[in-house]
């Protein structure tokens, strides 16, 4: 039984693929009160109240995703999920609308005061005079941030007769003019907005983003809206700005610390409040709920996951077309491995004929978390191989050539360790399975699987019986044998696939047998 975590107020509708699934069991808690049993969750679903910390998820071992029904994920330790093979998925668009339609409820706030005179009115006051406001028609708007929710800002703002500029970075020319919209460096948007929304993720780059410097070269009057994560606007600076009086407003959704408990800036009667609803609409919160269940659900399938954060992205068709790569790169990773069991420095991959025109990434990973599996205690996957083959000195390489040789396809490993290079080549042929057609030097043709034995020896007759009657005498079943030579009486070699394990004491004897030179064995 898969047992999902979720710890956030979520949609049932959008959860129910996931509670309709007999062989999985949803718990509605907080992570406070399930302590005792989280080692036994597979699966965690929050929002951005849970924070996924690097302690949260050593105390979930068996955890293998964490789905955040929402955009955000500073909430989550990536990073740390990351390091110890926990996917991170989010629902990037399931709630666009509710926020770019908060954002412009929050604008059309600020700048005619409603709730200022809301709050006047159920105090049985009438006083029109206090809540004069100014218009949205013509006025300059500052978006920073250009991403999904900024752009249906835009749309909006554009309909109210808005002139809009607009910041980011990673914004091509060509998307900008799509949208008609005015595309500025950041100083420019300062200097010219009489109201700015900011629509980024919180990052390095972005926290403290409107901070003294920035806020001193906006236009004095300037009101701005934070409806994306607290800290993009340094609320200490804001604080300032908003007692000299440069400041003219200010709406925010979302805070430094939530819930902010008695903050400064509450006290300002320019400050308009909401405690982070953004996404909180009955649409969204559906949208975002069945985006990350199904997401979960696929991937507790064995299928690809859409919207990950840690992983790369592919599509059922791609992931179609690379899945027999992936398990046969994860084999030879396996094989390689053990055949060089000694430090390794870099893995060079080519990927040769029809399977180089594949999205080779994930392969790649593949490969690489086979190779590892058999040298690190944790847990060793396609989302942290990479980071943990840097991290032990392991430089990789990719290669792509067009010619598949003799093959339509083939995968070609080499293992440069301290010692020696092994070099392996595999290929998979539709209907009959994948095969190693090149090993350490040999050709041969054998399954890269179950209970593999390779013997290394010197091309004599009676070589193969002698090793045929030591592993019958010990009752140990031959399943399968390939034999290969680089030339008649040179070096040969045996790969043997048998039906049980073989025990290290019988490694020994083989290895006595006259002209053979070694012998491995490899568990695949
Ligand atoms: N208040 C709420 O309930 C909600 C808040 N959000 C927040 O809204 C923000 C934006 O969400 P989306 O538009 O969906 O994300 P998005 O990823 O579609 O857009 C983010 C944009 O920010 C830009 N950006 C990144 N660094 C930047 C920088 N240093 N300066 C300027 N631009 C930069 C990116 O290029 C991107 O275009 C996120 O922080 C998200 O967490 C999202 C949903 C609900
Ligand atoms: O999606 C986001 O980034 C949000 O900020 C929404 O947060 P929530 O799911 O409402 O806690």
């Amino acid at each position: 039984m898969v047992r999902i975590l979720v710890s956030d107020a979520m949609s049932e509708e959008g959860l129910a693929p996931l509670l309709a699934d007999p062989t999985i069991e949803v718990v509605q808690k907080k992570v406070t009160e399930v302590e005792d049993e989280l080692d036994k969750f597979d699966a965690l679903l929050v929002r951005s109240a849970t924070k996924v910390t690097e302690q949260l998820l050593q105390n979930m071992p068996n955890l293998k995703i964490v789905g955040r029904a929402g955009v955000g994920v500073d909430n989550i330790d990536v990073d740390a999920a990351t390091r110890y093979g926990v996917v991170v998925i989010n629902a990037p668009n399931g709630n666009t609308i509710s926020t770019a339609e908060h954002t412009f409820a929050m604008m059309a706030s600020l700048v005619r005061r409603i709730p200022q005179a809301h709050i006047s009115v159920k105090s049985r006051e009438w006083n029109r005079s206090a809540f004069v406001g100014v218009e949205l028609f013509g006025k300059h708007l500052g978006i920073i941030g250009f991403g999904r929710i900024g752009s249906e800002v835009a749309k909006r703002a554009r309909a109210f007769g808005m002139h809009v500029h607009v910041y980011d970075p990673f914004l091509t020319k060509a998307r900008a003019e799509k949208i008609g919209v005015d595309v500025c460096t950041l100083d420019e948007l300062l200097a010219q907005a009489d109201i700015i929304t900011v629509h980024t993720p919180l990052t390095k780059e972005t926290k403290g983003l409107l901070g003294p410097k920035n806020l001193a070269k906006t236009k004095k009057g300037v009101y701005l809206i934070n409806c994306a994560r607290g800290g993009i606007i340094d609320e200490q600076a804001l604080i300032s700005f908003l007692e000299n009086g440069h400041v003219a407003g200010v709406a925010l959704d979302v805070f430094e610390q939530e819930p902010p408990g008695d903050h400064p800036l509450l006290s300002f009667d320019n400050v308009i409040v909401t405690p982070h609803l953004g996404a909180s609409t009955i649409e969204a919160q559906v949208n975002v709920a069945t985006q990350v269940a199904e997401e979960v659900l696929k991937f507790l399938q064995g299928k690809p996951v859409t919207s990950s954060i840690n992983l790369p992205t592919l599509s059922k068709d791609v992931y179609e077309k690379i899945q027999a790569f992936y398990t046969l790169a994860r084999k030879m990773g396996i094989v390689a491995s053990q055949y060089m069991s000694e430090p390794v420095q870099e893995i060079a991959i080519t990927y040769s004929g029809s399977v180089a025109d594949l999205e080779t990434t994930f392969i790649t990973r593949s490969l690489l978390a086979g190779f590892l599996k058999p040298r690190v205690a944790s847990t060793v996957n396609e989302v942290n191989a990479a980071m943990i083959a840097k991290e032990r000195g392991i430089a990789f390489s990719e290669k792509f050539s067009a010619n598949g040789n003799d093959y339509n396809n083939s995968i070609t490993l080499t293992v440069y360790g301290e010692n020696k290079t092994f070099t392996m080549k595999g290929t998979h042929i539709a209907h009959y399975g994948d095969r190693i057609v090149h090993f350490n030097g040999f050709a041969i043709d054998f399954a890269p699987e179950g209970h593999l034995l390779y013997i290394q020896h010197h091309d004599k007759p009676g070589m193969i019986g002698k090793v045929g009657n030591i592993l019958g005498d010990h009752q140990v079943n031959i399943a399968t044998m390939q034999v290969g030579r680089q030339e008649a009486g040179g070096k040969a070699i045996m790969m043997l696939s048998l039906d049980k394990p073989l025990d290290e004491a019988l490694v020994e004897i083989l290895e006595k047998i006259d002209d053979i030179d070694f012998v491995k064995r490899l568990e695949v």
